[in-house]
């Protein structure tokens, strides 16, 4: 499920520091020798570099080099490079280093490759590679280090990070002291977790994972079989887009969603709702709105049923006309535009037996019962889409009630000294999930999707423009439309990636500021014809 091949699958895997170390010292323990490793990774990493920037046109290239093993890489690409013509100097301010290192910075000086006594040489490069800190980041940056970070930042020169951009914290994604602002993320053989936060963004510029051959074996020693954090790629999600259809099949065949959402004061959020999912091929799709919205949602939607409920004195939806049969439906989308006085059928689609997605006011009014009981009676799949501020309010003791600091959860392990200043999404995200027995889709520049058997996928590519309202609830719309077809994991995460895949393409066309809701709903299907492709192309 969601894992193609067994070498692609691997590498959707991501890696927490101490895991990575784990499988080093593996392969070391099964007579790996360091030094060959390290040449395997630094050839692999002068390969692409060329790749990025080529000789011709960047033949100046300054290499900072750190005390550690990521030091070691970098020396390792400096001499690859000198050997291909770059103009390579390198800036080392570090005395104590680790042997190896120490022996690669000897060769380099051997080769005649030069080393800068002051930072200020390197600064007419026409790039630079990081190779201060990697994984053994474990205190924040201070003294020559510091300034040698910040001093290249200003330059705002192209710099290729290896593994991680120094400064960032391998697991939380935090700044300890200062960090690179990398153009280029080399992340080596596994996803670091750190990178799959959304503050590391702002510093790994683009992201690649350099596979350097590391065997499966290796990995699944330390990380078994079932991977518990992946990276979700289009290519895993094109393995289930578009969903199967038989040459003979009626509409009763496609599943029946009901749809619930709409007050008084907020008709839109249902109908992007519905028509997203419509795009999702659902067989019947039926919509209960409060009885004022029926006209506007079948003229958006004729094909729809619309359901028209009686209303609360504040204008939202006070309950469903007393024939409706939730057995009926195959799958129950509850939330978009709701309000908060919409408490009655929050509780009825609770108590049915069906796959459930709440969101918006679905669940900020799971929010006011206690989620954990409400959700753990229920027989039925259930998916909970919250952003922060939901997820804050269902989970207080996961996520702070201050809205500005979001903190690690207790359990994450971070430098001493450190206020845990980030909130660590693929952390908490399967607590929540293992807390209600729900799955949980937590939205963010990185949303993550977990399990209550402790896996998880963070979302591997989006765009700012998503960051709008409305936005939430063509998600809603994606995830009941799949809900109503397929498994409660597949259909979130299919949907999570399609929504996404979704949001590029129309910043694409109609830039990061043209990605409202009305235009996202548009792109579903170009998007889904695109996913097509990339999965024929498998
Ligand atoms: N992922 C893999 O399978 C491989 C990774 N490789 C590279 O090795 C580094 C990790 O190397 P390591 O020596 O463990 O850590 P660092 O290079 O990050 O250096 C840590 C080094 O620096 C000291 N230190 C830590 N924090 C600070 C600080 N704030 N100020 C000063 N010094 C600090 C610490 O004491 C250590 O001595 C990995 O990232 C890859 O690049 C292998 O080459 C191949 C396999
Ligand atoms: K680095």
């Amino acid at each position: 499920m969601f894992l193609s091949s067994p070498r692609s699958e691997i590498l959707a895997y991501v890696a927490t520091a101490s895991q990575m170390q784990q499988i080093e010292a593996w392969l070391f323990g099964c007579g790996m020798p360091v030094a060959a490793l390290m040449e395997k990774v630094g050839l692999r990493l002068s390969q692409r570099m060329q790749g990025l920037f080529p000789q011709q046109l960047f033949p100046r290239v300054g290499v900072l080099v750190g005390p550690g093993h990521n030091g070691g890489d970098a020396l390792v690409v400096a001499r690859e490079l000198q050997q291909q013509g770059y103009q390579v100097r390198v800036f080392h301010p570090f005395t104590r280093r680790k042997e190896l290192t120490g022996d690669h910075a000897y060769f380099a000086t051997s080769l005649g490759i030069p080393f800068a006594n002051h930072i200020q040489e390197l600064q007419d490069s026409d790039w630079l590679i990081d190779g201060l800190f990697g994984l053994g980041l474990d205190r924040p940056l201070t003294d020559i280090a510091l300034s040698t970070v910040q001093a290249v930042n200003i330059w705002n020169r192209p710099v290729v990070s290896i593994d991680l951009p120094s400064g960032l914290h391998t697991d939380s994604g935090e700044v300890l002291g200062g960090a690179i602002r990398a153009s280029h993320t080399l992340c080596l053989g596994l996803w670091k977790v750190g990178l799959m936060q959304d503050h590391a963004l702002a510093w790994t510029g683009e992201l690649e994972l350099l596979d350097f051959g590391l065997p499966i074996v290796a990995i699944e020693s330390v990380l078994g079989q079932v991977p518990k954090l992946q990276r979700l790629t289009p290519q895993a999600i094109a393995s289930h887009l578009p969903l199967e259809r038989p040459p003979a099949t009626h509409k009763y065949q496609q599943g029946h969603l009901l749809l619930v959402g709409g007050s008084k004061t907020y008709g839109g959020s249902i109908v992007l709702a519905t028509l997203a999912a419509k795009s999702t091929g659902i067989g019947m799709l039926s919509v209960a709105v409060p009885a004022r919205w029926q006209e506007l949602v079948l003229h958006q939607a004729p094909d729809a049923i619309v359901i028209p409920c009686p209303e609360t004195p504040e204008g939202a939806i006070a309950g469903f006309p007393p024939e409706m049969d939730l057995s009926a439906f195959d799958a129950i989308a509850c939330g978009p535009g709701l309000t908060l006085f919409a408490e009655a059928v929050v509780r009825q689609v609770l108590s049915s037996d069906r796959p459930l997605i709440l969101d918006a006011d679905g669940l900020n009014i799971l929010a006011q019962f206690n989620p954990v009981s409400s959700l753990s009676t229920r027989k039925a799949p259930t998916i909970l889409t919250p952003h922060p501020g939901e997820f804050r309010r269902l989970f207080p003791g996961l996520m702070p009630a201050n809205p500005n600091v979001e903190t690690l959860s207790a359990n994450i392990t971070h430098p001493p000294g450190q206020d845990a200043t980030a909130l660590n999404r693929p952390i908490i995200t399967p607590q929540a999930a293992r807390q209600t027995g729900a799955i949980v889709l937590l939205k963010g520049a990185r949303t993550v999707v977990a399990t209550p058997d402790g896996r998880a996928w963070i979302n591997g590519e989006s765009t700012p423009g998503l960051a709008r309202g409305g936005s939430g609830d063509v998600l809603t719309g994606l995830i009941g439309g799949l809900l109503g077809q397929i498994p409660p994991v597949e259909a979130t995460l299919t949907a999570m990636g399609w929504h996404a895949q979704a949001g590029r393409l129309a910043a694409k066309h109609r830039s990061v500021l043209g990605v409202d809701a009305r235009s996202l709903g548009d792109f579903l299907i170009p998007a889904l014809m695109k996913l097509e492709g990339i999965g024929n192309r498998e």
